[in-house]
């Protein structure tokens, strides 16, 4: 009995065995060699009909046609003034602590009126505002009889915000007519940060909800349509750009076109700024903005200035505004500066309002401007 039930196990043993090999023989045979294998691999990387599925980098922008979900959520720009207060330091040091402390003494004699005319002056506000805010300080303190730096200091403040203009519509002018996208041209010479402007007033767009499309008529530099292109990828805004040295007035026509067929409500044209000549620059500013609005109406014509560069930007200011006409200026890098007061200088100089005020490097810190808001930071 014992033996027979060895024997059973020992032909089951062999028996198993025996399909193991055969199995086994089947699949290797079928198996393909290293060598093969390596080639086989190779070619269906390659192949067209099997693509890699592309992964997207977390630090890459979105494509535009990309899902939402990689794409960036820009911040609202209602009181980025108000988060950003903190950047206009420089300004703060020497213009707003400045008044503050002359207006802080005791005796307001003739020389501490005219070292407040020379703190605002040094701040670049400018000669005749200048004079305004002193000349109304004076009679205010001797009228109404304002010996309290309290009350001095309430006083300074109403001032200034009358100077820089609270009554001026700051609004972005965007809204399209008959259906179609508004236009908005930014103009600037390059370098005052025309094209960083373009991108992060897409996003204060995007961050509203609006459907936007970016035209990169900046042929002049080809950087810049990639610069351009990038920032719009991150927030799912296609961008529109032609040949490196091609005409921008081309690229403007169809960055409003695509608007239009894609039922854009805005679209931005970033502008090329040589000022080699002002007729070369009339020419061309002049020529994009014809040729635009054969499509749809030029909404608003926005100026980028650089607010760290002083005098040199109120001559720019002054040629813009002489070449084309200006409905609205971006100051940017005010960060940068001590001399907050060319917010004051600008305006005047062109008759129209600053809208937006560029406060550092980041994507949104572009804030819309506000007269109270800004007077407030600089006295804080
Ligand atoms: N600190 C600071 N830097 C800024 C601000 N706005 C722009 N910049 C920087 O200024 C530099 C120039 O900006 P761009 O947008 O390339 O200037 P641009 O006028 O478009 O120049 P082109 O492309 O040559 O026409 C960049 O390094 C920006 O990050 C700002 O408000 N504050």
């Amino acid at each position: 009995m014992t033996l027979l039930l060895i024997a059973i196990v020992v032909a089951v043993v062999i028996l198993g065995a025996g399909i193991a090999l055969v199995v086994g023989r089947r699949g290797g045979g079928t198996m393909p060699s290293p060598a093969d294998l390596d080639r086989i691999t190779e070619e269906v990387i390659d192949h067209p009909e099997h693509p890699e599925p592309h992964l997207e980098d977390e630090d890459e922008p979105a494509s535009p046609g990309a899902s939402t979900a990689t794409l960036e959520r820009p911040e609202a720009p209602q009181g980025r003034l108000v988060r950003l207060r903190a950047r206009l330091a420089r300004s703060q040091g020497s213009l707003g602590k400045g008044l503050l402390a002359v207006l802080g003494r005791a005796d307001l004699d003739d020389a501490a009126w005219e070292e407040l005319e020379d703190t605002l002056l040094a701040a670049d506000v400018g000669v005749g505002p200048t004079a305004e805010l002193v000349e109304a300080l004076r009679t205010r303190v001797r009228v109404e009889g304002i010996n309290e730096p309290e009350r001095a200091r309430a006083a300074l403040r109403e001032e200034l915000i009358r100077l820089v203009d609270p009554e001026l519509d700051r609004s972005l002018s965007a809204d399209g007519a008959d259906g179609k996208p508004g236009v908005v041209l930014v103009v600037g010479v390059n370098g005052t940060g025309k094209t960083t402007t373009v991108g992060r007033l897409a996003r204060v767009l995007v961050a509203e909800d609006k459907r936007v499309v970016l035209g990169a008529a900046d042929t002049f530099r080809a950087a810049a349509a990639d610069q351009l292109q990038t920032w719009g990828e991150r927030v799912g805004v296609d961008t529109v750009r032609g040949p490196e040295g091609g005409d921008p007035a081309s690229v403007g026509f169809e960055a409003v076109q695509r608007g239009i067929a894609d039922g854009a409500d805005v679209v931005l044209v970033d502008t090329a700024g040589r000022l080699h000549t002002k007729a070369g620059l009339m020419d061309e500013l002049g020529k994009v903005k014809r040729v635009v609005e054969k499509q749809a109406e030029v909404t608003e014509v926005l100026l980028v200035i650089d607010a760290t560069t002083g005098q040199n930007g109120l001559t720019q200011a002054r040629v813009f505004g002489e070449v084309v006409d200006v409905t609205g200026i971006v100051l940017t890098k005010l960060d940068g500066t001590a001399k907050g007061g060319i917010v004051v200088a600008v305006q005047r100089e062109l008759g129209v309002p600053v809208k937006f005020v560029g406060l550092g490097e980041g994507a949104d810190d572009l804030a819309p401007f506000d007269a109270a808001e800004f007077v407030d930071a600089l006295l804080a």
